[in-house]
């Protein structure tokens, strides 16, 4: 179970922006969707303990990572959280394999145990990268890239997986096979992820429920698993009205929950 509730506000010189965003989910795939700059990101920081909040609460499978209330702020590497970022932000000096190894506590101190040696190898076969280990990242296509930092965030076996736009980096080509490879760590991991995007196709592909970010807010709570056709679907996140009055329309507001009273 995911559930947020916070609020924080970032400037710099000429601009404010104000964040109070509220949703909980135990859906196994969650999607933050909305247009650029709408406080997504800023979100998955808060989560992982990046970021703090001015106010409000983070709490995951029951536990409290964040109260300002009560004044609990779980650092973040004791969330176990695992993140993948926009551009993956993978080490260009480290190796394929160090970089799938750098989650884990015990490499800083260049001594992986047994166990995780073993660990890292599995992780590296289940994406098909042991003939990469060696490499840098410079020299992996996008495709690859981003399985390497797939691998890297599942390495501190995660309670949840945090992905902030994970096609984002790639060519329109891949990433229906990207997809293919989201939906399978779904299926093998079995590890609650939250991801975000800005694109209806991927929410679509991969979500059972999409939280629609607007202004700092969260203004709609779609889910996908109701929806009966793709068009709907895409009604429901755009906000569009659906056009026959009839039936549809009565459809479509049950994929709706919570219009405007979630933030
Ligand atoms: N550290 C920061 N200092 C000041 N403003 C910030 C900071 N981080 C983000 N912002 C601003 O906060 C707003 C929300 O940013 P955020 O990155 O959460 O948006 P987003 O919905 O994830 O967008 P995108 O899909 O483009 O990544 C933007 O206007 C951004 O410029």
């Amino acid at each position: 179970m995911i559930d947020v509730d916070i609020r924080l506000a970032v400037e710099d010189r000429s601009r404010r922006f104000e964040l109070a965003a509220r949703f909980s989910t135990d859906a196994p795939f969650a999607a933050l969707y909305g247009p650029s700059g709408a406080g997504k990101s800023l979100t998955l920081q808060a989560i992982a303990g990046l970021l703090r909040p001015d106010a409000g609460h983070v709490r995951l499978n029951g536990r409290t990572m964040f109260d300002a209330a009560r004044g609990i702020d779980v650092p973040a590497p004791e969330r176990r959280i695992g993140y993948l970022f926009q551009h993956y932000a993978l080490f260009p000096h480290l190796s394929v394999r160090d970089n799938v190894a750098f989650g884990l506590k015990s490499w800083h101190r260049r001594r992986l145990s047994r166990e995780e040696d073993a660990q890292v190898q599995a992780l590296l076969e289940n994406f098909g990268l042991e003939s990469l280990a060696a490499s840098r990242p410079a020299k992996l296509s996008g495709g690859q890239q981003q399985r390497v930092a797939l691998a890297r965030a599942l390495a501190c076996r995660p309670q949840v997986l945090l992905l902030d736009e994970p096609f984002a980096a790639l060519h329109p080509m891949l990433r229906s096979a990207l997809r293919a490879e989201l939906a399978q760590v779904r299926q093998r991991w079995n590890i609650p992820v939250l991801m975000i995007t800005h694109d209806a196709e991927d929410v679509i592909a991969l979500a059972d429920v999409a939280f629609v970010y607007e202004h700092g807010q969260v203004v709609r709570e779609v889910n996908l698993q109701q929806a009966t056709s793709r068009e709907l679907m895409t009604q429901a996140l755009t906000g569009e009205q659906a056009r026959p009055q009839t039936m549809r329309h009565g459809v479509l507001r049950r994929l709706l929950e919570g219009t405007g009273g979630t933030a």
